[in-house]
């Protein structure tokens, strides 16, 4: 960060209904532009006029306080193998920071507990012999009205990425359909984070806790329903952190590194990560729900001919989407540390350079506290 340099970070907000809703092609062209900016200058955006209803929102939060409710010797009866994006996390058994090949910072596994449901072969009757467990079927609790809760919102989260992806396309001047040929049997997956700590942990002597540690999500586009604690920070263009909320109702967006390949970093995928903030030896409970919409497993991403021209050569090789996720996997759910992921990890270490242990953080408003 340059010193006494004040440049505000700000999560720009933006009404997709003209593309919910099938508004004129001038007002829909008026979202695309916003969201071309959003995307080349921050990597996350708050939408409003998504379509989703409340009450939807409302029972996938129900369902997870049902869940994480339970006690730890339940919870981890819904349990899978690394391998298997589904089902049950306990806290600090993952490190996300490994995915892009970083050691994590407190070299502690990080706090979050987490809930995974998926798309499974089934969900797409339309391509044989899907590979498992990319498409593994889900394992659902034993609680009422939880899968079905669950569902619902997912089934949403879809949409509104789909919705996302029908918007990215015009705003980077491809086809109406690019998406819908690689997201046809997309690998979709929702994690459910819930950050707290069991009550009475002296979460002083846990040091430099992190909720979520420093990663770029790994697919397409990321819808991500927060409630409004405090905790999400995302790491500016300047290399600071800084604190991001919701507003009432909006969701927020933020692209993946497939995003980024694609569209050779002009559109970033931006790094992010979880530390609820501590008050009175207490962590105030924080909860999430991330739908990865990371495109179909045998899609190849080649960098975009549009976006290559001699003041931007071409930064990567090409590789399947699911050669690029399962490296991804393999370091934040198995601990294999992914040493593909050269350019993002070259970003959390300058970030860690600028910043070090107890930098500023910048709230989203722009003043800044340590
Ligand atoms: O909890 C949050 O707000 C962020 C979660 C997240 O980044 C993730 O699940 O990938
Ligand atoms: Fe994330």
């Amino acid at each position: 960060m340059k010193e006494g340099v004040a440049i505000s970070f700000h999560v720009p907000l933006v009404d997709i209904s003209a593309y919910v809703r099938d508004g004129s092609s001038v007002e829909r062209a008026a979202v695309a532009q916003q969201v071309d900016a959003a995307c080349r200058e921050v990597g996350f955006i708050q939408v409003v006029g998504h379509g989703i209803a409340a009450s939807v929102i409302q029972g996938l939060t129900d369902a997870m306080d049902a869940f994480f409710a339970l006690d730890l010797r339940a919870k981890k009866a819904y349990r899978t193998p690394p391998a298997v994006n589904r089902g049950y996390t306990p806290p600090k058994s993952e490190s996300l920071s490994l995915s892009l090949g970083v050691e994590p910072a407190n070299r502690m596994n990080d706090f979050f507990e987490a809930f995974n449901v998926g798309a499974g072969a089934d969900d797409y009757p339309h391509v044989a012999d899907l590979p498992q467990p990319d498409y593994a079927d889900n394992v659902w609790p034993d609680i009422d009205g939880f899968e079905a809760h669950v569902s619902a919102y997912f089934a949403e989260a879809g949409r509104v990425a789909r919705t996302m992806t029908r918007i990215f396309a015009d705003a980077l001047g491809l086809e109406p359909g690019f998406f819908d040929r690689v997201t046809d049997h997309s690998l979709d997956v929702m994690r459910m984070n819930y950050y707290a700590l069991p009550p009475g942990t002296d979460v002083r002597l846990d040091g430099d806790l992190t909720g979520m540690g420093e990663h770029t999500d790994y697919g397409i586009v990321t819808v991500l329903w927060a409630d409004q604690v405090r905790g999400l920070q995302v790491l500016g263009s300047d290399g600071s952190w800084n604190d991001v909320q919701p507003a009432d109702g909006a969701l927020l967006i933020n692209l993946g590194d497939v995003t980024a390949r694609w569209t050779n970093e002009r559109w970033m995928s931006t790094l992010h990560r979880v530390k609820p903030p501590v008050i009175d030896g207490m962590i105030e409970r924080r909860r999430s729900a991330a739908f990865f919409h990371d495109g179909n497993v045998d899609a190849l991403i080649t960098t975009l001919p549009t976006c290559v021209d001699p003041r931007h050569p071409d930064l990567y090789e090409p590789t399947t989407i699911g050669e690029h996720i399962a490296a991804k996997l393999a370091g934040s759910r198995a601990g294999r540390r992914n040493d593909a992921a050269v350019r993002e990890s070259a970003r959390v270490l300058a970030s860690r350079s600028v910043g070090g242990a107890g930098e500023g953080i910048r709230t989203s408003s722009g003043t800044v506290r340590s």
